[in-house]
C-alpha cells in the first residue's frame, strides 16, 4: 500500500512569516498518519522550516542541489550540506529548472544520483509540453525522461527514487490535467517500472502536479496510479494546502 505525499513547492515565493502562519496551521491540524506531507521551500527558508517541524511531522525539502559535494561553486548549494541540515527531499528536474536554467536530462540523472548518494530522497520532476503533447508525443517525452535517469540507477536505488508527473501546461496555468489524463500517463509510468522490477512498479510514489488545488485534488488523488501532488500555488496558502492533504489522507 503507497501512502500519499502531498508537497508544496513553494518555487521562489514565501517568508519567514508564511513559514510561522504554515506552523500554526499544520501544527494545530488533524492530519493523520496516512498521508506524508512535505515542503519544499527556497534554501533560506530550510533551517527555519526544520525547526518549525522538528517532531519531522513535515518532511522539509530543497528545490535543487549542484551534483558536486562541495568547492569552488560560488552561489551553489551540495548534497553534503542538505543532508547535514536534517533535509529529507529535493526536487531534481522541475520543468523551470529545465526550461529557465537549461538542465537536460543528464544534468537531471546527476542531481539524482548526487541526493541518493547523501542520504536525500529525490523527487524526480518530469513531463511534456503542450506542443509535445499536441505532436502525440506524450509518451515518448516521458518515458525517455525516467529511463534516461533510471538506466544509471542501481537497482536498490531506484526504489528510493519518488516521480512526480508535472505537465508543463499545467503548471501555474490553472489548466489541470483532466483525472483521467493524468491517471493514462501514471499507469504509463508504472509499466515502465515493471520493466525494471515488479515491486518497483507496485511500491514507486507518483505524484501529479499542475494547478492542483482544494476542488479538484479529490477526483486526481483517487486515481489507482496517482499517490499524492507536488503544488505550487495551493502550498503557498496554509488552508488551501491543508485541504489537499485532507483530500489524500
Ligand atoms: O510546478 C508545480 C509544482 O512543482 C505546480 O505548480 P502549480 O500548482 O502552481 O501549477
Amino acid at each position: 500500500m503507497r501512502k500519499p505525499l502531498i508537497a508544496g513547492n513553494w518555487k521562489m515565493n514565501g517568508s519567514l512569516a508564511l513559514l510561522e502562519r504554515f506552523g500554526s496551521a499544520l501544527s494545530g491540524s488533524a492530519l493523520s498518519d496516512r498521508v506524508d506531507v512535505a515542503l519544499i521551500t527556497p534554501f533560506p527558508y530550510l533551517v527555519p522550516a526544520l525547526q518549525t517541524f522538528r517532531d519531522r511531522s513535515v518532511g522539509i525539502g530543497a528545490q535543487t542541489l549542484n551534483p558536486a559535494p562541495d568547492g569552488a561553486l560560488t552561489g551553489e548549494v551540495s548534497g553534503p550540506m542538505l543532508q547535514d541540515c536534517g533535509v529529507r527531499y529535493v526536487l531534481a528536474g522541475h520543468s523551470e529548472r529545465r526550461t529557465l536554467f537549461g538542465e537536460n536530462d543528464q544534468d537531471v540523472s546527476m542531481r539524482v544520483t548526487a541526493a541518493l548518494a547523501h542520504g536525500l530522497t529525490p523527487i524526480l520532476c518530469i513531463g511534456e509540453t503542450l506542443e509535445q503533447r499536441d505532436a502525440n508525443r506524450v509518451e515518448e517525452v516521458v518515458l525517455s525522461q525516467v529511463t534516461t535517469v533510471f538506466d544509471t540507477l542501481e537497482p536498490a536505488e531506484r526504489h528510493r527514487v519518488i516521480i512526480a508527473y508535472e505537465p508543463v501546461w499545467a503548471i501555474g496555468t490553472g489548466r489541470t490535467a483532466t483525472p483521467e489524463q493524468a491517471q493514462a500517463v501514471h499507469a504509463l509510468i508504472r509499466q515502465r517500472l515493471a520493466e525494471y522490477d515488479s515491486t518497483l512498479a507496485t511500491d514507486m510514489r507518483l505524484l501529479y502536479g499542475g494547478s492542483m488545488k482544494p476542488d479538484n485534488a479529490g477526483e486526481l488523488l483517487a486515481q489507482p496510479d496517482i499517490d499524492g501532488g507536488l503544488i505550487g500555488g495551493a502550498s503557498l496558502k496554509p488552508d488551501d494546502f491543508l485541504s489537499i492533504c485532507y483530500a489524500a489522507g
